[in-house]
């Protein structure tokens, strides 16, 4: 997403107007967010007046719980804490509001400050690796925006009161001029932004193609022990890169259902000679898992083809990202590459995130009669550019 976008929502932020942060996965809401230092009287009337859900302020869990707030009991995973007053009045006035959710972004301040319970929710956000929802993302949004962890939320209801009405809180934007963003777009960010993935160890690997260096991880992103097989490619130029799906049976067991192994061995033999980098990702069956791949296998076994038989376990036809592959060139310091692949998603999501691909290079499986129709719909419904495989149309 262009940073210019995103800097105007900090502007907007300065000149009092919230942002609309739609959650498109989980809950399918939408909330007004606002910094929680900036708040002030009449951005509160306007999220109980045009908002009308709960009006919550949130922060690091950690953080509040290290300053004395704690969690109410909660019998579903809920991460309600104490609801806290600033000052003597009531609490519930839209300036007595404002200024506890100024004050809770005023680390200097412990619960003992605060008198409980009070009117304004206090939520704490997990970290977003965890958690992708509106206390999260908001929590993020303000902090890579330059303002403290703490955010104001409530959830946008239409004139009958349903949250989940996405086409009116859409005009609603559009009638304030709001920006909208998504949480999905926020999280992209997150990963463009952060250092989630660095180098935790490195061994010589000496192969059947050449040597090699292998890395290893540490990653807060996803946990999952992705690797790096390294060829050191002449200073100046720019590296080969391959980043590869797990594919246990393709990889490991040599199955001809599909181009994966070959696609694997091919890689590697370029890679020793030209030098360049292997990322090996953990995202088995396009993302779906082992086991549910080879439920893949059984339903295309009766006829059905390789994006239908997703679909019909109930996944998108393409679980994965390249978020990890992004994370991991970012700790090795590479910002161009020459990516060898004939999948054009893998290109535009490591453009979105800054990588710049200078050129690709196409990088053919071998064709079996049993893998024929697999690569054909690759082709055709997964728009693959496979174009030049000789028997293949
Ligand atoms: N769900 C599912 N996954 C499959 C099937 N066949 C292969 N895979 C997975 O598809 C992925 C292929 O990964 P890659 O070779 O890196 O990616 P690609 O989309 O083929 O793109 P390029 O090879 O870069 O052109 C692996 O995770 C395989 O396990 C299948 O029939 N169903
Ligand atoms: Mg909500
Ligand atoms: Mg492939
Ligand atoms: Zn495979």
């Amino acid at each position: 997403m262009d940073e210019e976008f995103v800097q105007s929502i900090r502007d907007d932020f300065l000149n009092g107007k919230p942002v609309v942060v739609i959650d498109e996965e989980r809950e399918i809401e939408a909330d007004f967010v606002f910094p929680a230092e900036l708040m002030d009287e009449r951005i509160t009337e306007f999220f109980v007046r045009y908002g009308k859900g709960l009006f919550c302020v949130v922060g690091p869990e950690e953080n509040l719980l290290k300053r004395g707030f704690f969690r109410l009991p909660s019998n579903y995973g809920a991460n309600y804490f104490v609801p806290i007053d600033w000052g003597t009045g009531t609490g519930i006035s839209t300036i007595e509001r404002a200024t506890t959710c100024n004050k809770i972004s005023d680390e200097t301040t412990t619960l003992q400050d605060f008198k409980y319970p009070g009117h304004v929710t206090l939520i704490g956000a997990k970290e977003f690796t965890t958690r992708r929802g509106h206390s999260e993302s908001s929590v993020e949004l303000v902090r890579l925006l330059g303002f403290k962890p703490f955010s104001c939320i409530v959830e946008i209801l239409d004139e009958t009161g349903n949250s989940h009405n996405l086409e009116y809180v859409k005009d609603l934007a559009k009638h304030f001029k709001l920006k909208v963003i998504t949480i999905n777009q926020i999280w992209k960010l997150y990963v463009k932004h952060e250092k989630l993935i660095e180098v935790k160890a490195v061994a010589r690997l000496p192969t059947e193609y050449g040597e090699f260096e292998i890395y290893a991880f540490d990653n807060k992103l996803d946990g999952k022990e992705h690797v790096a097989i390294v060829r050191k490619w002449p200073d100046q130029s720019i590296p080969l890169v391959r980043i590869h799906s797990e594919c246990f049976t393709g990889d490991t067991l040599s199955s001809l259902r599909c181009d994966c192994g070959s696609q694997l061995s091919s890689a590697l033999k370029r890679i020793a000679e030209n030098g360049g980098i292997l990322i090996y990702l953990r995202q088995e069956g396009r993302g779906i898992g082992l086991t549910n791949k080879i439920k893949a296998y059984s339903l295309q076994d009766k006829g059905i083809d390789t994006y239908e038989a997703n679909v019909k376990l109930g996944f998108k036809p393409d679980e994965r990202d390249y978020a990890a592959a992004y994370q991991i060139l970012k700790s090795l310091g590479v910002q161009r590459i020459v990516l060898l692949t004939n999948n054009p998603e893998k290109v535009k999501q490591l453009e979105d995130f800054g990588i710049s691909v200078e050129r690709t290079e196409r990088l053919f499986g071998r064709l079996t009669e049993h893998n024929k129709f697999y690569l054909k719909t690759k082709m055709v419904r997964f728009n693959h550019l496979l174009e030049g495989i000789e028997g293949l149309i």
